[in-house]
C-alpha cells in the first residue's frame, strides 16, 4: 500500500497542515506526518473533507448497464469527492432479496473505488403489496440498514407502518419517496403557473407534502427512524420542522438540483429537466437552502438518476425522470451555500449525517491520527465548465451542460488507497 504524504491541506477549511495516509488510515497530523518513501501530494490551497457519502445514488446494475453500472457510477462517486455511496433498490431484478443485495454489495467492492452500501426494497418488486424481506437483507453480507421503494411511494399506510415497526428492531431506517400517487396522475412537471401555461398536467406540491405528513405521524407513533428522500417544497420543510419538534426520528434529505434550478426550466421543453419530484419554484428553492443552513433539511443526497439518450432524449412526455449528480453536487452546494454553511457545515450535511442515518461507521469521519483514511481534497478556487461528454457515468443527463460552477474535485482517498489523483480516476 501507498504511503501518502499530503501537503499543506486546509482540514475543513481551517489552517494548512500536512496530513500522513498510511496503512488506511489517517496516521499522522501536522508536524509528525512524515516517513520515508511516502508519495507527496501538494494540497496547496485545497481544502480538505471527510469522504462524501450520499445515501440517494442509482447505480442501475443489474438491468440497465446501459445506463450505468456499479463500476461506471463508482467512478462518476469518486470523481464528485464520495468514498460510499447507498445504492437504490429500484433494480431489474429488484434488490429485494438478501441475493440481489449481496449481488450489489460484491461489485461494489470488486470496482474498488466507493463503498456501494445497498439499499433494500421495502415491498416485494416495488409492487407496492407485500413486504420484502427486511430482516433477511439486513443479515445478509450487505447488513441492509436503508429500505426504500425510491421511484415509488409506499402508499398503504398499513403496509407502511409495519415496515416501520420492522426496522424498528434492528435501527434500521425506511427511506421514502413521498408521493402521493393518486395525486400525481399523468403528472408531467410542478403545478402552478408555469404547468398552467404550458399545458403540462401538474404534480401538486401536496402530493409530496400529505405523504410526509402522514408518515410523520405513523414514525411517531411507532417510535421507528424515517427518511425522507428528495425534499422539494416549503411546505415539506414546514412539516418536517414540526414533527422534528415533536421529538419524531424523522431526517430529510435535498438535491442539488432542488437546490438550485426551478420550473421554469420546463419552458425548454429539454427532458434532462424533467425529474421526480419535479423542479419548483424559486419559493421553494429559498426554503430548501434556508432549511440545509437551520439542519431541518440534513443532508444533501444526488438522486444521481442516470438514464440513457433513448431515454431522455425524445419528447418531454415520454422521458424517463431523473438527472445525474454525482459529479457536480459538490459544485453545486459550494455555489448555493458555502458562504452561509461553511466546510464545516458541508462536511456535516454531506459526509458525517448520511454516514450516521445509513450506519456506515468507516463514513463521516473527520480527518485526524487513527481515522480511516476516508477523505477527499477540494480546490475550491478553481472553476470548471461542465461537458456533459466528459463525466465518468455512462449516461450524459446532466442539468448543468455548459455551465460554470466552482470547486473541483482533486484527489479522493478509500481507506488510505487513491481512487482520484490529479483529478482523475486512479484505477
Ligand atoms: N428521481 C427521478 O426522477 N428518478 C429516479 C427515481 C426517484 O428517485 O424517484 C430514477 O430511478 O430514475
Ligand atoms: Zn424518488
Ligand atoms: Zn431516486
Amino acid at each position: 500500500m501507498t504511503t501518502f504524504r499530503i501537503r499543506g491541506a486546509r482540514i475543513l477549511g481551517g489552517d494548512p497542515t500536512d496530513l500522513l495516509v498510511r496503512d488506511g488510515v489517517v496516521a499522522a497530523v501536522g508536524a509528525d506526518a512524515d516517513a520515508p518513501g511516502a508519495e507527496s501530494v501538494d494540497a496547496d490551497g485545497l481544502v480538505a473533507l471527510p469522504g462524501l457519502v450520499d445515501l440517494h445514488t442509482h447505480l442501475r446494475e443489474p438491468g440497465r448497464e446501459d445506463a450505468e453500472t456499479v463500476l461506471t457510477g463508482s467512478r462518476a462517486a469518486a470523481l464528485g469527492g464520495y468514498t460510499a455511496v447507498c445504492a437504490m433498490a429500484n433494480t431489474d431484478p429488484v434488490a429485494d432479496t438478501a441475493g440481489v443485495v449481496e449481488q450489489v454489495w460484491r461489485l461494489g467492492r470488486e470496482a474498488g473505488l466507493v463503498d456501494v452500501q445497498p439499499i433494500g426494497a421495502v415491498t416485494v418488486g416495488l409492487g407496492g403489496e407485500r413486504l420484502a424481506e427486511l430482516g433477511a437483507m439486513a443479515d445478509s453480507a450487505a447488513s441492509v440498514r436503508v429500505f426504500s421503494d425510491d421511484g415509488h411511494c409506499v402508499f398503504d399506510p398499513r403496509l407502511m407502518r409495519r415496515a416501520l415497526e420492522y426496522v424498528k428492531a434492528f435501527d434500521g431506517v425506511i427511506a421514502q419517496h413521498a408521493e402521493e400517487p393518486r395525486l400525481t396522475v399523468g403528472a408531467q412537471m410542478h403545478e402552478g403557473v408555469v404547468s398552467a401555461r404550458l399545458g403540462l398536467t401538474g404534480w401538486p406540491a401536496v402530493a409530496e407534502e400529505s405523504i410526509i405528513a402522514r408518515d410523520a405521524l405513523l414514525a411517531g407513533h411507532v417510535g421507528a427512524r424515517l427518511h425522507i428522500c428528495h425534499v422539494s417544497t416549503r411546505g415539506s420543510v414546514d412539516i418536517i420542522r414540526w414533527a422534528k419538534a415533536r421529538g419524531v426520528r424523522i431526517t430529510a434529505e435535498v438535491t442539488p438540483h432542488h437546490l438550485l434550478l426551478t420550473d421554469t426550466r420546463a419552458e425548454s421543453f429539454d427532458p434532462v429537466f424533467k425529474v421526480n419530484p419535479p423542479l419548483r419554484t424559486a419559493e421553494d428553492v429559498e426554503a430548501l437552502r434556508e432549511a440545509l443552513v437551520e439542519g431541518i433539511v440534513d443532508i444533501v443526497a444526488t438522486d444521481h438518476a442516470p438514464h440513457t439518450t433513448e431515454d431522455k432524449e425524445c419528447e418531454w412526455a415520454y422521458a424517463r425522470p431523473g438527472m445525474l449528480g454525482l459529479e457536480t453536487a459538490l459544485s453545486i452546494v459550494q455555489d448555493v451555500a458555502l458562504d452561509r454553511l461553511g466546510w464545516d457545515g458541508i462536511a456535516e450535511r454531506m459526509s458525517r449525517t448520511p454516514a450516521r442515518i445509513a450506519g456506515l461507521t468507516d463514513h463521516g469521519r473527520d480527518p485526524a491520527p487513527g481515522v480511516p483514511a476516508n477523505l477527499t481534497l477540494v480546490d475550491p478556487a478553481a472553476r470548471r465548465q461542465v461537458d456533459p461528454g466528459s463525466l465518468a457515468s455512462r449516461s450524459r443527463n446532466t442539468p448543468y451542460a455548459g455551465m460554470t460552477l466552482p470547486g473541483r474535485i482533486v484527489a479522493t482517498f478509500l481507506r488510505g488507497e487513491a481512487t482520484v489523483l490529479d483529478g482523475k480516476v486512479v484505477k
